[in-house]
C-alpha cells in the first residue's frame, strides 16, 4: 500500500489500461512506434517526479549506489520472466512487491517469450510497479532494453557483455555480475560491479544451462577469501532455505519459481521476506555478541 493509500495492484490496473489504449502506431528508424516510446517515457517521467528520495538516488542522479543501500535491495530479489509465470507477470510482480520483493529483474528469455514491443512494453509496466512500491527495477542481459525503460540496472553473467564494457553504457545505474569463484568475484568488482549473483546453490530447473550447484558453502568460501561487495544467492532457494543462505553470509536470496510458481505469490513473498530478516537478525546479534566478548 503507498502513502496515498492507493495499492499496487490498483496503480498496476491503471498502467495496464493506459497501456490498452490503443492509436495508430508509426515505427522510428529502431522498429519502435513513436507512440510506445512516448507512452514510455511518461510512464517513466511521472514516476521520476513522484518517485521517492531512495528511487532517484538509485536511479543514477546522485552517484553509484552504496554497498549498504545495496545490501539492503538483496533481501528479497525476484527474476522474473512471461515464461516463468502461472498467471499474468504483472500481478505476478504485483503481488510479489506487496509482499516484501525489495528488487526486481526482468529476465525475458528463452522459448515462448517475448519480443519487439510486447517485451519493451512489459518491461516499462513492470518498472513503473517497482518504482511505486519503492523497489529496484533492474534488466537481465539487454543492456538497450535497459536504457530504453531507464531500468535502475543490468544483470549479466560470466558469457555475457564484458561488465566494463556495460558500465561505460550504464554509467551509474546499478551492475550485477554472476560469480562463483573468488577471481571471477574480484574481477567483477574492478570493472565495477556493485552487488554479485553467486549460484545456484541448490539445483534448479528455472536455468537450464546453469553451472554446477555450488552449496551454501561457497558463500562462506568467497567471504573468507575476502570477497565484501553485496552478495545475493541464486538458485533452488526456497522459505526453508532462505536462511541458510543468509547464514552463510549472502545479503539476500534470489528467486524466480518460489514466488512465479506459488499459488499465492504475495504469501510466498512475505514468507521469504520474514525469513530473510529472521537470519539477518540473529547474524548480526551474532556478531554484535562475538564483539562485545573481544
Ligand atoms: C541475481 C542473479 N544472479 C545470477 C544470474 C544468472 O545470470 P547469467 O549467468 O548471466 O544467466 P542468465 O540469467 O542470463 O541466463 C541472474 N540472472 N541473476
Ligand atoms: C537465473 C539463475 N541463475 C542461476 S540459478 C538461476 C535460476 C533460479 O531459479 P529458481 O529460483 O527457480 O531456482
Ligand atoms: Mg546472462
Amino acid at each position: 500500500m503507498n502513502e496515498d493509500g492507493t495499492s499496487v495492484e490498483a496503480i498496476a490496473g491503471e498502467i495496464v489500461r493506459g497501456y490498452m489504449r490503443e492509436e495508430p502506431r508509426e515505427k522510428d528508424g529502431m522498429g519502435k512506434s513513436k507512440q510506445e516510446v512516448n507512452k514510455l517515457k511518461s510512464v517513466n517521467q511521472g514516476l521520476i517526479d513522484n518517485g521517492t528520495e531512495e528511487n532517484r538516488e538509485c536511479v543514477g542522479i546522485h552517484g553509484r549506489i552504496s554497498s549498504d543501500r545495496m545490501r539492503e535491495y538483496l533481501q528479497l530479489y525476484l527474476v522474473v520472466g512471461s515464461v516463468d509465470c502461472k498467471e499474468d507477470p504483472v500481478k505476478v510482480v504485483s503481488e510479489a512487491l506487496e509482499g516484501g520483493a525489495t528488487l526486481v529483474q526482468f529476465r525475458e528469455k528463452g522459448p515462448g517469450s517475448l519480443t519487439g514491443e510486447a517485451r519493451l512494453e512489459l518491461a516499462g509496466r513492470l518498472r513503473a510497479l517497482c518504482h511505486s512500491a519503492g523497489a529496484l527495477f533492474i534488466v537481465n542481459d539487454d543492456v538497450e532494453l535497459a536504457l530504453a525503460v531507464d531500468a535502475d540496472g543490468v544483470h549479466i553473467g560470466q558469457e555475457d557483455e564484458a561488465a566494463d564494457c556495460v558500465r561505460a553504457r550504464i554509467g551509474e545505474r546499478i551492475l550485477g555480475v554472476s560469480a562463483i569463484t573468488a577471481c571471477e568475484a574480484r574481477s567483477a568488482i574492478h570493472q565495477g560491479a556493485d552487488y554479485l549473483g553467486i549460484g545456484p546453490i541448490y539445483p534448479t530447473s528455472s536455468k537450464k544451462d546453469a553451472r554446477a550447484v555450488q552449496g551454501p558453502q561457497v558463500l562462506k568460501t568467497l567471504r573468507a577469501q575476502g570477497i565484501a561487495a553485496p552478495i545475493v544467492g541464486i538458485g533452488g532457494i526456497t522459505a526453508a532455505r532462505a536462511a541458510e543462505v543468509v547464514s552463510a553470509r549472502a545479503d539476500g536470496v534470489a528467486v524466480i519459481s518460489a514466488i512465479t510458481q506459488a499459488d499465492d505469490a504475495q504469501g510466498a513473498a512475505a514468507t521469504l521476506k520474514r525469513e530473510v530478516l529472521r537470519a539477518l537478525a540473529s547474524s548480526s546479534s551474532a556478531s554484535a555478541s562475538q564483539g562485545s566478548e573481544a
